[in-house]
C-alpha cells in the first residue's frame, strides 16, 4: 500500500463513511460516463470531451455560461415514450410536472400524448401557457386555494385529486355555483413504508397527504363525494413516495386501493361506482443517481401493476379498473445534467496523515438543494478534457456562504483537476432547478434543450435586474 502522508485521498486511503463507492480501479476510470446514470445521448468524444446530442458541452459552457443545465431533449421524449408503452396508453401517464417544468417541456408532453399532474396554480398556469390541454390535466395538493380550485374547474381540469374534507366541500360549492360537474379521484392513504427518505415518503399514516383507509377516511371522503352535486367520482389514488427501487410499495398500495374500490362499490351499489374506473398509482420511481443504482425499467413496474390491479378485481368480482400513473422524476431525472466550471481547490487536513480535496464550483445550494436536504448523492465527471491522473477522492461543493453547500459528497475526480475545468454533476432534471433559490442572491441558471446538434434555450440566465424585479 502506497503512503500519502498528508496527502490527499487517494484509492488506498479513504475516510469512513465514503459515498462514493468503490475506488476506481485504474486511471481513465474517472472519464466513464455510465449509460445509466448519464443522458442517453452523452458521449465522451475520442478528444476527451464529452458531447451532449453531439454538442461540446465547452461550447455551450462558452455561449451560456455556467453553471447551465443541460437537458437532452430526445432522453426526455424517448423516456416518455418508454413509460407510454410500457401502461399501453400515453394519456394513462401523467408526468409530474412537479420535477420539472415550463412550457416547452409542457409542449413535448402533450405532444407524447401524456397528461400531466399539476399541484398548484403556477403550475396550472405554466400548462396553460403552453397549450397543454386542460382535460389531461390533474390538479393535485393537500392545500389547494379556492382561487387554485377555482382556475382548475374554469380551465376544465380532468380530474382534482381530493386530499381533505374541507376540500371536498370548497370544490363541490364552486362546480356547482358554476353548474359545472368536475371529476375527481380520493387521495388514500394506504399505510405503506415506503423505503426512501422520510421526507418524500407519502403514504405512512404520520403525514399531511390524503385521506387515511385505516381509520376510514377514505371511505367517508367517497361517501361525501357520492353526495356531491357539482363532483363526479373518476376513481381513488395513491401515491407512496418518491425515488423507489422496490416494487413491494407499489404492489401493497395497488392491492389496498383497489380492494378499497370494492368494498365501496358494495356499500354503495355498482351505479353509484359506475364512473369509478380509475386507481392513479402515483409516481415514485427511482432513477440512478449512481453507477451502483439499479432502478426497475417502467415496463417490469407496469406488469406487476396489471397483474395485480387484474387480480385483485377479478377476486372481487369488479370490472378491471384502468391504471394511472404519474412518473416525475423516472421522465425528467435521467435527462438533464448540470455543467460547473471548476473555480478554486483545497486539500483541507482531516488528521495528521490525510486532507479531503474541496473542489469549488461556480454554483451550489441554489442550483442544486437536494445533497442538502436529503443527503442525495451523484455522480460527478470532468467533461472538458479527459484525465489520466490517479483519481483523488474529493467533495465538490458551492460557493454559497454555508459549509452545508455542498453538491457531491464524495466523489472520485482525477487528481490533475484544475480551475477552468468543466465538472457536470448527472441526473440533476428532477427536483434541482425547481427547487433552486436566490440564496446569497445568486441568479438561475439557465436551462438549454440540445437535441440533433442544435441547442435552444429554454430558460435564459437570471440576470441582476431579475433579481432586483420584486423590489417596490
Ligand atoms: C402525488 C404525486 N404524484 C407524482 C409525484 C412524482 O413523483 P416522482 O417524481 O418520484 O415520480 C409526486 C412526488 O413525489 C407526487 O406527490
Ligand atoms: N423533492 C423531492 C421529491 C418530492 C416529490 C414530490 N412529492 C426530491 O427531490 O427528491
Amino acid at each position: 500500500m502506497r503512503a500519502h502522508p498528508a496527502g490527499p485521498l487517494h484509492a488506498d486511503v479513504v475516510p469512513p463513511g465514503n459515498t462514493a463507492g468503490p475506488s476506481p480501479s485504474s486511471t481513465g476510470e474517472t472519464d466513464l460516463l455510465h449509460p445509466h446514470v448519464w443522458p442517453r445521448n452523452s458521449e465522451r468524444g475520442a478528444d476527451g470531451v464529452v458531447r451532449v446530442a453531439g454538442l461540446d458541452v465547452r461550447e455551450l459552457a462558452e455561449q451560456y455560461g455556467t453553471p447551465l443545465f443541460v437537458l437532452d431533449e430526445d432522453d426526455f421524449r424517448s423516456r416518455c415514450r418508454d413509460y407510454a408503452e410500457a401502461f399501453g396508453d400515453p394519456a394513462a401517464v401523467h408526468y409530474a410536472s412537479k420535477a420539472f417544468l415550463c412550457t416547452e417541456v409542457a409542449r413535448w408532453v402533450a405532444e407524447e400524448g401524456l397528461s400531466l399532474d399539476v399541484c398548484s396554480g403556477g403550475e396550472l398556469a405554466v400548462a396553460l401557457r403552453a397549450g397543454f390541454p386542460a382535460e389531461r390535466i390533474t390538479f393535485h395538493g393537500n392545500n389547494k386555494s379556492v382561487a387554485e380550485l377555482t382556475a382548475a374547474v374554469d380551465a376544465g381540469v380532468g380530474s382534482v385529486v381530493l386530499d381533505s374534507f374541507h376540500e371536498i366541500a370548497r370544490l363541490d360549492h364552486i362546480a356547482t355555483q358554476r353548474g359545472a360537474t368536475q371529476r375527481v379521484l380520493v387521495r388514500v392513504t394506504v399505510g405503506v413504508e415506503a423505503h426512501t427518505h422520510e421526507f418524500i415518503a407519502t403514504a405512512h399514516e404520520d403525514q399531511k397527504f390524503g385521506f387515511s383507509l385505516a381509520a376510514g377516511q377514505a371511505a367517508e371522503a367517497v361517501a361525501r363525494v357520492l353526495k356531491a352535486d357539482g363532483l363526479e367520482l373518476a376513481g381513488l389514488h395513491s401515491h407512496i413516495g418518491s425515488q423507489i427501487f422496490e416494487v413491494d410499495g407499489f404492489e401493497l398500495a395497488a392491492h389496498r386501493v383497489v380492494r378499497l374500490l370494492a368494498e365501496l362499490r358494495e356499500e354503495h351499489g355498482a351505479d353509484a361506482l359506475a364512473s369509478a374506473d380509475t386507481v392513479d398509482l402515483g409516481g415514485g420511481l427511482g432513477i440512478a443517481y449512481t453507477p451502483e443504482d439499479d432502478p426497475m425499467p417502467p415496463a417490469q413496474l407496469a406488469s406487476r401493476l396489471f397483474e395485480i390491479v387484474g387480480k385483485e378485481a377479478e377476486n372481487a368480482g369488479l370490472p378491471v379498473p384502468k391504471i394511472a400513473v404519474e412518473p416525475g422524476r423516472a421522465i425528467v431525472g435521467p435527462s438533464m445534467m448540470t455543467v460547473y466550471e471548476v473555480g478554486t481547490i483545497k486539500d483541507v487536513a482531516l488528521g495528521s496523515d490525510v486532507e479531503r480535496r474541496y473542489v469549488s464550483v461556480d454554483g451550489g445550494m441554489s442550483d442544486n438543494i437536494r445533497t442538502s436536504l436529503y443527503d442525495a448523492v451523484y455522480d460527478s465527471r470532468l467533461v472538458s478534457r479527459s484525465a489520466e491522473a490517479e483519481p483523488v477522492l474529493s467533495r465538490i461543493v458551492g460557493k454559497h456562504c454555508e459549509s452545508g453547500d455542498v453538491v457531491v459528497r464524495d466523489c472520485w475526480l482525477p487528481g490533475d483537476i484544475a480551475p477552468g475545468d468543466l465538472l457536470a454533476v448527472a441526473a440533476t432534471g428532477a427536483y434541482c432547478y425547481v427547487m433552486a433559490s436566490n440564496y446569497n442572491r445568486l441568479p438561475k441558471p439557465p436551462v438549454v434543450a440540445v437535441r440533433a446538434g442544435q441547442a435552444r434555450l429554454l430558460l435564459r440566465r437570471e440576470t441582476e435586474d431579475d433579481l432586483l424585479r420584486l423590489e417596490v
